[in-house]
C-alpha cells in the first residue's frame, strides 16, 4: 500500500495571462493537502476509487488504456475525471515500458474542502498529482518532481484544454514559485505521436519554472468569499478576445507579465514596498479587464474584501479565477492590530478568514529544482 499527498495553491499575480504559453505567474503552495492511498485490487482488469468527496465506491474496467465506469444505478456518476485521467496517463507510460498494469484500489481524502464544497485552493490539481505520484510509486516508478508535473499536465490537458497548469506546479514544488505553462495542445500532439515516456523527456517549449524567495516582512491572510466558483466558464470568458486578436487583450497580457516580473524582482530584493504596489496593480488590472469583459471576478463579495485589506494598510486581490473563491491580502507582519480589526470586519461581511500558510521547503526538494527554460 502506498500513501502520496499534495498540497493545494493560491495565485500570487498571474492569473489568467498564464494560461497563455510562457506567460509567468506567482503561485504558493498552501498546508492544505489532498491525499491518494494505493492498494492492490481485488478483481482483475478493475480500479475503484472511494473519495471522501462522494460517497461509495466507483469501479472501473480497463477498456483500451482507459478506464470505464462499470454500471452504477446509484445515482449520478461522482466526478472523478482528474483521477482518472490520471490513472490512465500513469498507465499509459506503464504500457509503453512493457510492464502489467494492476488490479488498484485508490482512496482518496481532502483537506481543500469543507462538506463538499471546494474553497478554490486547487483540490482538482492537488488530486491529480497526488494520484499520479501513488500510481507512479505503486507501480515502481521513480519519477522526478518534473516528470510528476509533466505526467500531471498531460493527464490535465486531456480533460481542460485551457488549464494552464500553475495549480499542478505549486502543488510538485511547493513554496514560492514563478511559473510559465507549456502549449497544450502541442503537448498532447507530442504524447500522441511519440508516446508518454518520450513527451515527458521533451523540450516543452514555454514551460518554466522558478523558485523565489518568500518576502520577509510581510504576512497574507486568506478570505473566503463563501461561493465556489467555476473557473472554466471565467477563463473561457477572457480567453475569447484572444481568438478575435482582441487589443485590450494582448495589452492585459503585457502588463500582467510586467507586473509579475516586477513582483519577482521585488522579492529577489526584499522591497516589500514595490511588492504590495504590484499586487494592487494586478488587482486594478483585474478590475479593468473584468468591467470591460463583465465576466464577472469581482463579485460585491470580493470587491468588500479587497477594500477592507486596503482600509487597514495592506494590499489585496482576487486569488485564482475569482467570482467568488479567495481572495489574498499581504500586509505589513507587525500589524497585529490591523489583522485584527481585518478578520472581525470580514467576518462581519460575511468572508471567512482561512487560517492558511505556505510551508518552507525543505532543503532536499530544493536541491531537486531545475531552472526555467530558455
Ligand atoms: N478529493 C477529491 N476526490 C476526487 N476528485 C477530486 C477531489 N478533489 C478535487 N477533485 C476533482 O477536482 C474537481 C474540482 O476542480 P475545480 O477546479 O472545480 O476546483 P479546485 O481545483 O478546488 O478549485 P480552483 O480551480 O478554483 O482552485 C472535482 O470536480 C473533482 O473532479
Ligand atoms: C484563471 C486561471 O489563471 C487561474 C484559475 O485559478 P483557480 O483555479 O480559480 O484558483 C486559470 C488557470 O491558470 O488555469
Amino acid at each position: 500500500m502506498i500513501t502520496c499527498s499534495a498540497p493545494g495553491k493560491l495565485f500570487v499575480v498571474g492569473e489568467y495571462a498564464v494560461v497563455e504559453p510562457g506567460r509567468l505567474a506567482i503561485l504558493v503552495a498552501v498546508d492544505r493537502r489532498v491525499s491518494v492511498t494505493v492498494s492492490p485490487g481485488e478483481l482483475a482488469g478493475r480500479v475503484a476509487v472511494r473519495s471522501d468527496l462522494y460517497s461509495g465506491t466507483v469501479e472501473f474496467v480497463r477498456v483500451d488504456a482507459r478506464l470505464v465506469p462499470c454500471v452504477d444505478d446509484s445515482g449520478p456518476a461522482p466526478r472523478l475525471n482528474h483521477v482518472v485521467s490520471a490513472i490512465e496517463t500513469v498507465e499509459r507510460l506503464i504500457v509503453e515500458r512493457g510492464l502489467p498494469v494492476r488490479p488498484l484500489t485508490l482512496d482518496i481524502t481532502s483537506e481543500l474542502h469543507e462538506d463538499g464544497t471546494k474553497f478554490g485552493l486547487g483540490s482538482s490539481g492537488a488530486v491529480t498529482v497526488a494520484t499520479i505520484s501513488a500510481v507512479g510509486a505503486f507501480y515502481g516508478l521513480d519519477l522526478t518532481p518534473e516528470q510528476r508535473y509533466r505526467l500531471a499536465m498531460l493527464a490535465t490537458a486531456r480533460i481542460a484544454a485551457r488549464a494552464s497548469g500553475g495549480d499542478l506546479a505549486a502543488s510538485v514544488w511547493g513554496g514560492w514559485i514563478a511559473y510559465s505553462a507549456p502549449d497544450r495542445t502541442d503537448i498532447l500532439g507530442m504524447a500522441e505521436r511519440l508516446g508518454i515516456d518520450r513527451a515527458i523527456h521533451a523540450e516543452w517549449p514555454g514551460f518554466s519554472i522558478k523558485r523565489l524567495q518568500p518576502p520577509a516582512d510581510l504576512t497574507f491572510e486568506v478570505g473566503w468569499t463563501g461561493v465556489p466558483a467555476a473557473t472554466d466558464t471565467l477563463v473561457a470568458g477572457l480567453a475569447e478576445r484572444n481568438r478575435n486578436n482582441d487589443s485590450f487583450y494582448r495589452s492585459f497580457l503585457w502588463r500582467s507579465d510586467e507586473c509579475v516580473r516586477t513582483c519577482i524582482a521585488a522579492l529577489r530584493d526584499g522591497e516589500n514596498r514595490e511588492f504590495l504596489r504590484q499586487i494592487r496593480r494586478f488587482r486594478d488590472l483585474l478590475q479593468t479587464a473584468d468591467g470591460i469583459t463583465r465576466i464577472g471576478i469581482f463579485t460585491p463579495r470580493m470587491t468588500t474584501l479587497c477594500d477592507t485589506v486596503e482600509k487597514v494598510g495592506g494590499a489585496a486581490k482576487p486569488s485564482g479565477a475569482g467570482g467568488g473563491d479567495c481572495g489574498i491580502a499581504f500586509l505589513d507582519n507587525t500589524a497585529h492590530h490591523q489583522l485584527e480589526t481585518l478578520r472581525a470586519r470580514w467576518r462581519a461581511a460575511g468572508i471567512r478568514p482561512l487560517s492558511i500558510r505556505v510551508p518552507a521547503v525543505e532543503k532536499e526538494a530544493r536541491d531537486d529544482d531545475r531552472q526555467p527554460q530558455g
